[in-house]
C-alpha cells in the first residue's frame, strides 16, 4: 500500500489502536485517522503523540453520520471498535448487538459508498461456536462482513477479517490483573486453572492485519497460529518472574467463559489454505442454488479436528517466561520493582 494511503482506524484508542498506529507512523504513513467516542483517550494521545499524521475524528460507529464523517478520502480502514469485555457483554448483550453487528455494518457500508480500497475487520476466537454475547455479535460481524462481499466484485472494496486469540497485556486483560495483585501483596484469583488461551503479543496481532491487507480477496478470513497456555501455568510464571508468593484465590469461572478457545473449526479447515504462519480461510461462494454445484467429496476430510487452545503447541514455562519477559509492560512492571 502506498505511503500517501489515508488509513482509518476505528477504536484506535484501545491497545491495539496505538500499538497499530505506532506500525504507521514508523512505515511512514502520511495520514492517520482515528475514530473513537472518548474525547478523553483521544486528547490523552494527541497530546503523547503530537504527530501532525494523526487525525482524530469523535464519533461512534453506531451512528453512520459519524463515520461518514471520519471516512471521506479514506483508502484503507481498520475496524477495531468494539464491545470486547466477555461478562459485561453478558450483562448487556444488545449493546453488544448495537456496536459489533450493527456498527460494523454502518463501516462496512460507509467504506462502501466512499469506495475505499480495503477494509480489515478484527474478530476473536471467541466468535467460533460462541456461547457468550461478545463472541456470538463478533460471529455475527463476521456473517455481515462475508455477506456483503459476496456482492462485490474484483477493484470494488476488498473485505475481510482476521481473527486472534487473547492478546498478551491488552487493557482489561488479565495479565495486567495478575501484576496488580502480585505488586499489592493481593491474592491472585484464578477463575479455572487448568482453562487455556491462545496467547499472542500486540505485534503479532499487527502483523495479522498488515498480512490480510497484503493478500486479502472478498470476504477472507486470517487467522494467526499461536501457542496456548493454562492460566495456572501463566500465574506460576508471573509470580516466578517478580519472585513473589502471593496466595490464590479460585473465582471460578465467570459468566460465558469456556474451558478453551477455538480459533478455526474443522468446517472451516477443509476450505483453508495453510500459509505458514497464517490459515487463510475464504468464503464459500456458492450461491443458494445448491443442485447446481457437484463435488466428489473427501472422506479423509472426516479427520480434521477443530483447531483449539487445548490442541495447539502448549507453552513450557521456560517458552512462556522468554515471551513474557519480551513484553514492554512486564519489563516496566520489573524495573519498578528494582528501582
Ligand atoms: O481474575 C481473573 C480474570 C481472568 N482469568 C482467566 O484468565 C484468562 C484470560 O482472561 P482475560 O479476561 O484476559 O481474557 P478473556 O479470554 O476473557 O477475553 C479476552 O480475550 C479475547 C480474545 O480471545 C478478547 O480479546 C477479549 O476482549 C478479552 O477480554 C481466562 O481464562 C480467564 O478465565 C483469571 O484466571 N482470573
Amino acid at each position: 500500500m502506498s505511503l500517501n494511503s489515508v488509513v482509518l482506524i476505528s477504536g484506535g484508542t484501545g491497545s491495539f489502536g496505538k500499538t497499530m498506529v505506532n506500525s504507521l507512523l514508523q512505515q511512514g504513513y502520511e495520514e492517520i485517522r482515528i475514530l473513537s467516542r472518548d474525547e478523553a483517550k483521544q486528547e490523552e494521545m494527541r497530546i503523547a503523540y503530537s504527530r501532525p499524521e494523526l487525525k482524530f475524528f469523535i464519533g461512534d460507529i453506531r451512528d453512520r453520520n459519524s463515520v461518514d464523517k471520519a471516512m471521506k478520502g479514506v483508502d484503507l480502514v481498520f475496524h477495531a471498535a468494539a464491545l470486547k469485555q466477555v461478562p459485561s457483554c453478558e450483562f448487556f448483550p444488545l449493546e453488544a448487538v448495537k456496536t459489533n453487528i450493527l456498527g460494523s455494518q454502518n463501516v462496512i457500508d460507509s467504506a462502501l459508498e466512499a469506495d475505499v480500497k480495503s477494509v480489515v475487520c478484527l474478530s476473536t476466537d471467541k466468535a467460533v461456536m460462541p456461547i457468550n454475547a461478545m463472541g456470538l455479535t463478533k460471529a455475527m460481524m463476521e456473517k455481515v462482513v462475508q455477506a456483503a462481499s459476496r456482492q462485490l466484485s474484483e477493484g470494488d472494496t476488498t473485505l475481510s477479517c482476521v481473527r486472534y486469540g487473547n492478546v498478551m497485556c491488552s487493557r482489561g486483560s488479565v495479565i495486567p490483573l495478575f501484576i496488580r495483585q502480585i505488586k499489592a501483596g493481593q491474592p491472585i484469583t484464578i477463575t479455572e486453572a487448568s482453562m487455556t488461551r491462545f496467547m499472542l503479543s500486540l505485534d503479532d496481532a499487527i502483523n495479522l492485519v498488515d498480512f490480510a491487507f497484503e493478500h486479502a480477496s472478498q470476504g477472507d478470513i486470517f487467522i494467526k497460529k499461536a501457542p496456548a497456555c493454562t492460566v495456572q501455568q501463566l500465574v506460576e510464571c508471573l509470580l516466578d518472574l517478580f519472585e513473589a508468593s502471593n496466595p490464590i484465590k479460585v473465582i471460578g469461572i465467570r459468566h460465558g467463559e469456556k474451558l478453551y478457545e477455538t480459533l478455526v473449526t474443522a468446517e472451516e479447515l477443509r476450505r483453508s489454505k495453510d500459509m505458514g504462519d497464517y490459515y487463510r480461510v475464504s468464503i464459500d461462494d456458492r450461491d443458494l442454488n445448491y443442485s447446481k454445484y457437484f463435488t466428489e467429496g473427501a472422506v479423509e476430510e472426516a479427520d480434521i479436528e477443530d483447531y483449539h487452545s487445548h490442541n495447539t503447541h502448549q507453552l513450557s514455562k521456560a517458552e512462556l517466561k522468554e515471551i513474557l519477559l519480551r513484553l514492554p509492560e512486564i519489563k516496566d512492571a520489573l524495573q519498578g520493582d528494582r528501582s
